[in-house]
């Protein structure tokens, strides 16, 4: 049997996930090896402070602040510090130096991406990126190679596991917003500056790399649209409950011809929405991510599990490692980013989604019909309309009813982005709606 010199893996970070990657490096030193069929030799961990609290007992002597010099050293650079730079300039170090790589960087990869990969590609480096996008879920290499002779027509996702655990608790504890933020952040889900995580930001990241390689195109991140969590109102996870709701923060790719050149292209974009609780997106709780893809030939697919945490994470990192040295250990290039397509990625306002419109309108004859040919006027057209009352009593504590709005959740066919927020300026207008008090996209009927 052929005997393989060691590869030597330099660690950048040693946080949530670098930490667990690095012991489960140390403990599994044998199986791996096995696996491999040579041995990954844990050379250093670069991090910011060597002093650091750990969560994880490592050996000491294993941690370095020079980062450049254990780079250059090594065979394998596994990146998990986070950010855009020095990350960015530290994988082009190692690709150019002849190592393989491995991030979890999505933050980097929807900014910078073609720049790394053509890098890659030039000298026949791998770039590993299982982690990025939907945390242990194999998601990348399935689509990167197990789909790669189908074509993919949608991606449905919930793609944040932080958002997702908030949601949650909002919808089943009571929690706000802000607890429930504080709790993820202690569990290790959150990003180091949560803001991309509640914003949408980590999830348009994932969104723009599910697109890329799902259709073999380039979706740059600043065409994904994009709304995150913070605006979504304990009333509207109340009112989509008791519709039989739940909102979900919901990434979606999908291949569309343009409603009025007819050019074929596709859309990438994150919005809160409403999900039915007979879908099984509504049931994927806590951190948990599920992504749902629907291929030409395969069908509908689902993938389902941890989309945040170290340990679920570091599974991510560990399969990419063994994968790319086994590679290694055999030679032969890496895989190219096969992003050839060059389709246009639409603007949200020509794309169709369903809508839940809830209204609070005067509670007078002709209300309905007042409402509805607003949304004639603007060519959306209407699946469902629910009313329910509420009186209002005068503030001296008498219990007869003065006068009483009306709210009606209203519920579209299909309709254009662009109709829809005419329609929505049309009724915030009209002198029979009080309010308009929550508008979100309908997903996955
Ligand atoms: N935590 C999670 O659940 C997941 C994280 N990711 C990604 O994995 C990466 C790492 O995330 P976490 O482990 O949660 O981050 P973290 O904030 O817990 O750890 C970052 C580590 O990098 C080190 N570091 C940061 N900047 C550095 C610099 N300039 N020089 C040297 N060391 C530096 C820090 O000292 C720390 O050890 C990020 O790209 C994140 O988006 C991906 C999937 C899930
Ligand atoms: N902050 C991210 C971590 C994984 O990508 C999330 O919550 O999903
Ligand atoms: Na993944």
């Amino acid at each position: 049997m052929i005997e393989y010199r060691n590869l030597r893996v330099a660690l950048l970070g040693g946080g949530s996930v670098g930490a667990q990657v690095a012991r489960l490096l140390l403990e599994q030193k044998e199986e791996l090896a096995n696996r491999v069929g040579a041995g990954l030799e844990l050379i250093g961990i670069a991090v910011r402070d060597i002093n650091a609290e750990r969560t994880v007992d490592l050996p000491r002597e294993l941690f370095t602040t020079d980062a450049e010099s254990l780079i250059l050293g090594a065979d394998v650079v596994v990146e998990l510090m986070g950010g855009i730079e020095p990350a960015r300039s530290y994988i082009l170090m190692a690709i150019n130096s002849g190592a393989d790589v491995v991030t979890a960087n999505k933050a980097l990869l929807a900014a910078h991406g073609p720049e790394l990969f053509e890098a890659a590609d030039k000298v026949g480096a791998q770039l590993n990126y299982e982690a990025a996008v939907a945390g242990a879920i194999p998601i990348v290499r399935p689509l990167r190679d197990s789909l790669a002779g189908d074509t993919v027509k949608r991606i449905l996702g919930i793609v944040n596991g932080t958002t997702n655990f908030i949601l949650d608790r909002m919808d089943t504890e009571g929690d706000t917003l802000e607890e429930a933020l504080a709790t993820a952040t202690a569990l290790g889900y959150a990003e180091a500056d949560p803001t991309a995580d509640i914003g949408g930001y980590d999830a348009a990241q994932k969104a723009a790399l599910l697109a890329s390689l799902a259709f073999h195109t380039t979706v740059p991140l600043e065409d994904v649209y994009r709304e995150g969590i913070t605006e979504v109102t304990p009333q509207e996870i109340e009112s989509a409950r008791k519709a039989g709701y739940v909102i979900k923060l919901l990434a979606i790719c999908e291949r569309l011809t343009h409603p009025t050149t007819g050019v074929e292209g596709v859309s990438a974009r994150v919005y809160p929405a409403f999900v039915h609780r007979s879908h099984p997106l509504a049931a994927v709780h806590g951190a948990n991510n599920a992504v749902f893809v629907e291929a030409e030939a395969a069908g509908s697919l689902m993938f389902y599990g941890a989309g945040a945490g170290g340990v679920e994470t570091a599974s991510a990192v560990l399969g990419d490692l063994v994968s790319l040295a086994r590679r290694h250990v055999l030679g032969g290039p890496g895989v190219a980013a096969s992003s050839h397509a060059d389709l246009p990625v639409f603007e949200i306002g020509n794309v169709s989604t369903r809508y839940a419109i809830t209204l609070e309108v005067s509670d007078e004859p002709g209300v309905l019909a007042t409402i509805a040919s607003v949304f004639s006027d603007h060519g959306v057209s209407l699946a469902q309309v629910e009313q329910s009352m509420t009186p209002e009593f005068p503030s001296t504590g008498s219990q007869e009813a003065v006068s009483a709005t009306a709210t009606l959740v209203i519920g579209t066919h299909l309709a254009r982005e662009a109709a829809l927020a005419a329609t929505v300026s049309a009724l915030a207008a009209n002198s029979v709606v009080t309010r308009v008090a929550s508008v979100l996209r309908v997903e996955g009927a």
